[in-house]
């Protein structure tokens, strides 16, 4: 009896704790749990005839039969999905660091192939980052910028004319972390235009002021606009006239606003937009500004254009609430007149990076492309009326199953938007992190988390859910997640940078006293008790 209750005891406690405290020995629980539950049968044969006298030991043992089965199946599902979480995460590691490289090494072949090397001899001074990167990474610098083409008006934008720079520009962080605010460091140099996310090892929240200085004039401006807006329209054959006549500088704008424009007078010849959406991918080496004529909206629109880098973005309020729209159009001279001169401070936003993993291509090389979002990506239940079922990893760590309407993973720029009506904090946009906030979830104790930016997190749809699940980028594009589907995403080394009206924080704070009047209460007068 005595050696019934030890082992009783070590069954029920010692596998299920080293379960928890150590999911990676998974397997080997599986086994021992095995084991044990093998054991419980072999004694309960050999001791037959004392437990038929004993109703209540056998009771007992049966009982202990099922605990023993219910912790196999968990360790089981538990290891099935950790192996499987490794292998998606291996997978999705591959495809990335292959991407990259790809990204890295495409501009470099472009331009040796088109490139004499006296342009590099003839190349301006380099702001290699101070903690040293390789010649390659110089030789990279050197090369992007010296091979943009220039368009005759009216030509598509990738046709071969002769050879133009885009403006250089540089960032510099105004440090807190010094006695002396003024602080300024380099990060890097931005000779290329491709803003590409500062050294992690860099104590992000030490820097806040960020400043962006023209090294060469910007010469070619792309104009987004809200559709189907009288007042936006009005306003873009205005600020167009202004940036060639005034300015002298080149416009760009999307064939919707070309046709917009020539039905207004053909003096607007000289705009130049593109033919295919496949010249999109040749905005960025083209254009050295963005200016976006709407709401955030129109900002998130301009945003998605770009699928690697994007150009500084100075985006003029022309809608309703307006988040990242700090400046007001009435006045886009002076903005403009001040953004063209620089320096101007910006708000670098980070965005997420996300892919599908379809079940059915889970052995095929080709993959769906990867998209970017500047507010959030959205998983949700769709039309269906079923709960979702959407197994969360952050890593290779369980993080947990999603069960309501959905999950929203957000960047911070994107924490007032959608998070913010699904319960989620509110959060400086330059604060790195992945909001991950539960929408509608049927489960008291669900609160929404905000992960490091360093993480992978991936949503699965489990094999047994009862129904799929929906995705959507940045609102738009959705797109249907089968049972084995997986969602994997990570923050994107493209941030957006937009202009600010003030500074980071101040339009920050401005955007959500007057944007949602965040605690706008009464003040309590002075007229009644006080502390004594
Ligand atoms: N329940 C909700 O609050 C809800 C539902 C769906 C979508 N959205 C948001 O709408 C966004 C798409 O915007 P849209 O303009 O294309 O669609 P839309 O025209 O339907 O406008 C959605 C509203 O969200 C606001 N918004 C967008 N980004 C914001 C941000 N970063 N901070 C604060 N407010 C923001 C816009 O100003 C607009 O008023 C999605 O990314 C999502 O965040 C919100
Ligand atoms: N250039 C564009 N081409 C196509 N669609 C666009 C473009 N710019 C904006 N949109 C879309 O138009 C919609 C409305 O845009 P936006 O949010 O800028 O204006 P708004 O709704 O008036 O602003 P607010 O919500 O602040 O009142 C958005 O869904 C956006 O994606």
């Amino acid at each position: 009896m005595c050696t019934k209750v030890l082992f009783l005891d070590s069954l029920g406690n010692g596998d299920a704790n080293s379960l928890r405290s150590n999911p990676e020995n998974a397997f080997s629980d599986l086994n021992s749990l095995a084991q044990s539950e093998k054991a419980v049968e072999e004694l309960l044969i050999q001791q037959t005839p004392m437990q038929a006298s004993d109703d209540h030991l056998i009771e007992f043992s049966e009982a202990l039969r099922t605990v023993a089965k219910a912790l196999r199946g968990s360790a089981e599902g538990k290891a099935l999905a950790q192996a499987e979480a490794a292998e998606w995460k291996r997978r999705y590691e591959l495809e990335r660091s292959k991407n990259l490289d790809l990204l890295r090494q495409a501009p470099l072949n472009e331009e040796a192939n088109s490139m004499e090397m006296d342009h590099i001899a003839k190349s301006p001074r380099l702001h290699v980052p101070e903690n040293g990167k390789s010649a390659r990474y110089a030789l990279e610098r050197i090369c992007a910028h010296e091979v943009l083409q220039d368009c005759e008006p009216n030509s598509p934008i990738g046709s071969n004319n002769k050879l133009k720079r885009k403006a250089s520009f540089k960032l510099s962080w105004g440090c807190k972390g010094q006695a002396n605010d003024q602080h300024k460091k380099d990060i890097v140099s931005f000779e290329s235009g491709n803003i590409t996310t500062a050294d992690r090892s860099i104590n992000a929240n030490m820097y806040v002021a960020i400043s962006l200085t023209w090294e060469t004039s910007p010469q070619n401006v792309l104009i987004f606009t809200k559709p189907k807006s009288t007042s936006v329209q009005v306003l873009s054959v205005e600020m167009v006239r202004w940036l060639r006549e005034q300015k002298g500088l080149n416009v760009y704008v999307e064939p919707r606003v070309k046709a917009e424009l020539l039905s207004e007078s053909s003096s607007f010849d000289f705009v130049q937009t593109w033919e295919d959406d496949k010249e999109i991918s040749l905005l960025h080496p083209k254009v050295d500004l963005v200016i976006t004529l709407g709401g955030d909206g129109t900002v998130l629109w301009a945003a998605s254009m770009f699928k690697g880098p994007v150009p500084p973005i100075v985006p003029f309020s022309m809608g309703s609430l307006g988040f990242m729209t700090p400046f007001h159009s009435e006045q886009y001279r002076e903005c403009l007149e001040a953004v063209l001169k620089g320096p101007l401070s910006i708000t670098l936003r980070h965005r997420l990076q996300c892919h599908i993993i379809r079940d059915k291509a889970r052995h095929d090389y080709e993959t769906e492309e990867n998209m970017l979002v500047l507010n959030e990506v959205t998983i949700d239940r769709g039309i269906t009326s079923f709960l979702t079922n959407l197994e969360c990893y952050c890593d290779n760590s369980f993080v947990t199953c999603v069960q309501g309407d959905g999950l929203i993973l957000s960047t911070t720029s994107g924490s007032t938007a959608y998070s913010l009506a699904a319960g989620g904090s509110m959060v400086h946009p330059q604060v790195p992190g992945i909001l991950f906030t539960p929408i509608c979830p049927h489960s008291l104790s669900f609160r929404p988390l905000i992960l490091p930016d360093h993480v992978t997190v991936r949503v699965q749809v489990p094999f047994n859910s009862r129904s799929s699940a929906w995705v959507s980028f940045d609102g738009k594009g959705r797109k249907q997640l089968e049972a084995g589907d997986a969602l994997v995403c990570s923050m994107a080394p493209w941030p957006v940078s937009t202009a600010c009206q003030v500074e980071s924080t101040n339009d920050f704070l401005r955007s959500i006293h007057d944007g949602l009047h965040w605690n706008l209460r009464k003040t309590q007068s002075s007229d009644g008790p006080r502390e004594t």
